[in-house]
């Protein structure tokens, strides 16, 4: 389903004017927010996973270097895919409902970054906490340090 395909934005809305301020950029900034949250499926669910990595961290006491690399892995996969979304926008913009060879490659490669962004999030976080798992549960093994 394309991004047109969805419902409008703001049927009403046909003019925009440069924000005035710093404040009314701010406000549109966090619109972006509002609408990856409730149009796009794949975002929440990268936030249901941030919020079950705090929840964990919070538990296993992480180190302060632990938490650095935690935030990192869960904000990459997280700005994949606005990244993908926004590229998505911009090939629905170009081309609408053609069909179009490039259109496809560039979906099918913003998709495939948020595919690697995933993968190096859950490597990060399978090195972070796997010896706090190992502890927790504990064993005692090689792979504690
Ligand atoms: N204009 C187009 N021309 C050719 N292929 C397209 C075009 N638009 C989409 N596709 C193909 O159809 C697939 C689905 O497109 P769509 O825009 O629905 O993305 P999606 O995967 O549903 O994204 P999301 O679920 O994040 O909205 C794309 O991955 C791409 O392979």
């Amino acid at each position: 389903m394309g991004l047109q395909d969805k419902k409008p934005l703001w049927p009403k809305r046909k003019t925009y004017q440069r924000n005035k301020n710093f404040f009314v950029a701010l406000f549109n900034a966090f619109n972006g927010v509002w609408i990856m949250l409730s149009r796009e499926r794949n975002f929440r669910i990268h936030i249901v996973i941030a919020l079950a990595v705090l929840w964990v961290g919070i538990q296993f006491h992480l180190s302060r270097s632990d938490w650095l690399w935690v935030t990192i892995a869960v904000s990459f996969a997280i700005i994949a895919e606005i990244l993908n979304t926004i590229i998505e926008a911009i090939v629905d913009l170009t081309v609408g409902d053609r069909y179009d060879d490039l259109a496809k490659l560039a979906k099918d490669v913003a998709a495939a970054g948020v595919v690697f962004a995933v993968m190096i999030e859950f490597a990060i976080l399978a090195i972070i906490l796997q010896p706090y798992l190992w502890h927790w549960l504990g064993i005692h093994n090689l792979f504690n340090y």
